[in-house]
Order: C-alpha cells, then sequence, then structure tokens
C-alpha cells in the first residue's frame, strides 16, 4: 500500500457533480473519497453511486447512533451501496455495536460483495475536555476514548474513529487489525476550523492511524489536487 493510499478525502458538498469531479481529479492521488450526511441528505444513494463509478473505494459516513434494530436496518438499507467503510458511533452501547457488525457481514454476503467496516466514532474531534464536562462526562478524553476502543472491539467492530491524539491509548487497548480512522488532520499552518483535536497527517501516521479523513485542507485549497499531493508527498 503507498502512503496516500491512507488518505480519504471527505467530500462535503451537496452537489453531485461536483464531487465527482472532485473524485475524478483526485484517484490516484489519495486513496478513496468519504461521503458524509452533508452529501448523502442532499444527494442519496444516486449521489453515492456516481461517486463510486469513479472507481475509488467510498467511505460512507452517516454516524448511525439509534437503537440497536434501527441501526441494522440502517445497515440493510445502505449495504447495496458497498461502502468500504460504514460509521456507527460506540455510543449507542455494545448491543447495537454487535447487531451492526453482524447486519453488515450478512448484507454483505446476501448482496454478493465484500464487507465493509463497521467502525465506531468515540469522541468526535470537535470537543475537547470542557465539551465532555458540558455533557456530563467527568473523565479524560483520552479514558473516555479508550473506554469506548475496547467495548467497541469486544462488540465485534472492525476498527473505529478517533482523533490523532488518542491513537496510541486506543493501541494499546486493541489488537493491531483495529482499524484507526482519524480525521481532525490539519497540514501545519492550515486553519482548524470547527476541530479541536488536530495533528499534522505525518504525526497521525507516525503515531499510527491507518486511515487520515481529510476535507477542507484539500477540498478548499486553491488547487485541490496540489494540495492532495503535498500532504501525500509529506508521507511518503
Ligand atoms: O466520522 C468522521 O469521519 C468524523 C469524526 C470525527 O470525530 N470528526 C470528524 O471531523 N469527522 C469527519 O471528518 C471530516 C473532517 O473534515 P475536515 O475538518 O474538513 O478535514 C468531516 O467530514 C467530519 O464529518
Amino acid at each position: 500500500m503507498k502512503p496516500s493510499d491512507r488518505i480519504f478525502c471527505a467530500l462535503d458538498t451537496t452537489d453531485t457533480d461536483q464531487a465527482v469531479a472532485l473524485a475524478r481529479e483526485l484517484k490516484g492521488v489519495v486513496g478513496g473519497m468519504k461521503l458524509g450526511l452533508e452529501f448523502y441528505c442532499a444527494c442519496g444513494a444516486e449521489g453515492f453511486k456516481k461517486v463510486s463509478e469513479v472507481g475509488m473505494p467510498i467511505f460512507l459516513d452517516l454516524k448511525f447512533h439509534d437503537i440497536p434494530n434501527t441501526v441494522a436496518g440502517a445497515i440493510r438499507s445502505v449495504a447495496p451501496l458497498a461502502p468500504r467503510i460504514l460509521t456507527i458511533h460506540t455510543q449507542g452501547g455494545p448491543e447495537m455495536m454487535r447487531r451492526a457488525a453482524e447486519t453488515a457481514k450478512e448484507e454483505a454476503a446476501k448482496n454478493g460483495v465484500p464487507t465493509p467496516w463497521v467502525v465506531g466514532v468515540t469522541i468526535l474531534t470537535s470537543l475537547d475536555q470542557s465539551d465532555l464536562q458540558a455533557i456530563g462526562v467527568s473523565d479524560s478524553v483520552g479514558d473516555q476514548v479508550a473506554r469506548l476502543a475496547s467495548l467497541a472491539a469486544h462488540s465485534g467492530l472492525d476498527g473505529m474513529v478517533c482523533s490523532p491524539k488518542e491513537i496510541s491509548l486506543a493501541r494499546a487497548v486493541t489488537n493491531p487489525s483495529f482499524k484507526l480512522i482519524v480525521p481532525g488532520i490539519r497540514p501545519a499552518g492550515s486553519a482548524a476550523g470547527d476541530q479541536k483535536r488536530v495533528m499534522t497527517p505525518q504525526e497521525a501516521v507516525t503515531n499510527g492511524a491507518d486511515v487520515l479523513v481529510i476535507g477542507r485542507p484539500i477540498t478548499e485549497a486553491s488547487d485541490p489536487v496540489a494540495a492532495a499531493r503535498a500532504i501525500a508527498d509529506s508521507l511518503a
């Protein structure tokens, strides 16, 4: 695997044509595309299929967070799209995570497509210690991420989403095949925006990230392909 294959570019847009155009330009420069709530709520499964036709792995990031039966149903609904990675929230609890992982396997077999990695979002990278306190979590961010990482691994998930700052803590409680998907990535000098727990792409990979999720530092650059190439080169 080339180092740049680790990069999934977040196409946070409501415009299918724009997403397809950028996916075509970034093909071969990064490893895959991430389509999330903004894109999917506007463009739906049809939009997903158009981006998928470009021929890169797609990370479908809908962060399912509901009761086990509803999350299993949502996974059945998107399974025919054959995403490479799917997100759910670890805070849905162990039974929800177990059902999600089982359903993804069953549906992939039924549809004759590869099973996606079902990965659990832990503590969003836009939150810091004071935000956690505001929602009644008195543990440190690191302790809470480690707790959710262990729960996710024991509940049958393929991996988890965390900030680059918690990679070592997550690794310490999971086995090496457990995938660490890492947003909150900012090349030196780029604006953090709403992200609070950030590191550079190089630092995240050195710490052990399997996948880097990078949006605005690429999509809002004056030359997105050059920006993606510079990030890829920094990993080589
Ligand atoms: O699940 C995610 O991908 C995710 C989890 C998280 O904790 N933080 C986070 O930023 N993300 C996603 O990662 C992407 C980061 O985008 P940028 O901040 O523009 O690089 C967005 O599409 C977010 O939805």
